[in-house]
C-alpha cells in the first residue's frame, strides 16, 4: 500500500526538494502521479537489460531510490554470474531500498550501496541505468560523470538513460510544461500543489534538451543513441557503446 503524496498541499514557504523521510514515504505515489509512462518505462528497462545483460558483468542501477528499476532488472536476468549495484545518496532512500529488496526473492545478488554516484568506483558493467538522475547532478559535472560511466562499460554494454527535458525551444518548452501540468492535474493534484512542487525542484533539478544529452552522448564516444520513450517532456533513452 503506497501513502498519497501531500507535502505540497498545503501553502508553505517551499524549500528545496530533498528526498528526505517525507519523499520517501509518499514516494511511489508521487512518481507515479507526477511521470507519465513510469510503470511503462520501469517495466521496459528491464527488459532492455535482460537483452544487453552479459555474463560475468555488473549491472548499476544510479539513482535507485526504492530500487524499482533494480527490482525490474533482476526480473529479466538469464545470464549468469551478474550482480547489481544500487547506489543512492539519500539514507532514508537506500534504507527503505534495502528493506523493499529483501521482500523478493531472487538468485542474483544485489549490492546497495549509500554514496555519491559522482565518486562511486564502476567497473565491469554491461548495463548502466540512470532513470531520473542525471536531472538532480550538476550540470558541470554530467559530461566527466557520464564519461566515467561510458569507461566502466564493456564494448556492447548500454546506459539507459530517462530523464524529464526542456524542451528545445521557449514555446515548446512552454506546451510541454503545460501538459505535464494536466497530466498531474488529471492525477488529482491541486494548482497549489502543482506550483509548490514546480519552486521545489527549480534549483535542484535542472534538465538540458534532447539534443543536449544526444551531443554529449556522443562525445563521450557512445557510437549510437536512441530514444525509445517518449510522452510529454519525460523521456527515456539507450545508448549503447
Ligand atoms: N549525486 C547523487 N548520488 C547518488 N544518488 C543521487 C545523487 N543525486 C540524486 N540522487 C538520487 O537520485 C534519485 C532520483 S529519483 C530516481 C528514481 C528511481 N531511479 C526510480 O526509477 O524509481 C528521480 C525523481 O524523483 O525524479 C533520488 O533517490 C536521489 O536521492
Ligand atoms: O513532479 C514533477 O513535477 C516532476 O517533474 C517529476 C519529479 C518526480 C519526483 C520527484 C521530483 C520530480
Amino acid at each position: 500500500m503506497s501513502v498519497k503524496d501531500s507535502i505540497y498541499a498545503a501553502e508553505q514557504q517551499v524549500k528545496d526538494f530533498t528526498f528526505d523521510a517525507n519523499v520517501v514515504e509518499v514516494f511511489p505515489d508521487m512518481i507515479e502521479r507526477s511521470v507519465p509512462g513510469y510503470a511503462t518505462i520501469v517495466s521496459t528497462l528491464g527488459k532492455l537489460a535482460g537483452k544487453y545483460a552479459q555474463p560475468h558483468t555488473r549491472l548499476y542501477d544510479l539513482g535507485c531510490s526504492l530500487g524499482a528499476v533494480t527490482l525490474s532488472m533482476r526480473r529479466n536476468l538469464t545470464q549468469s554470474g551478474c550482480e547489481i549495484v544500487a547506489i543512492d545518496n539519500s539514507q532514508a532512500m537506500v534504507e527503505r531500498c534495502r528493506m523493499h529488496l529483501q521482500g523478493f526473492r531472487s538468485a542474483v545478488p544485489v549490492d546497495v550501496q549509500l554514496g555519491d554516484i559522482l565518486d562511486a568506483k564502476l567497473e565491469n558493467a554491461s548495463v548502466v541505468a540512470m532513470n531520473f538522475t542525471m536531472q538532480f547532478i550538476p550540470p558541470e559535472q554530467r559530461h566527466a560523470l557520464l564519461s566515467r560511466i561510458f569507461n566502466a562499460l564493456k564494448p556492447g554494454g548500454v546506459l539507459l538513460l530517462s530523464e524529464k527535458l526542456k524542451g528545445e525551444n521557449a514555446d515548446v518548452d512552454e506546451l510541454l510544461v503545460d501538459l505535464h501540468h494536466d497530466f498531474k492535474r488529471a492525477n488529482g493534484y491541486s494548482e497549489l500543489e502543482i506550483s509548490q512542487k514546480r519552486t521545489a525542484i527549480e534549483n535542484v533539478m535542472r534538465t538540458d534538451t534532447l539534443s543536449t544529452h544526444i551531443k554529449r552522448l556522443q562525445d563521450v564516444g557512445f557510437s549510437q543513441t536512441q530514444v525509445w520513450y517518449q510522452c510529454f517532456n519525460f523521456c527515456s533513452m539507450v545508448a549503447i557503446k
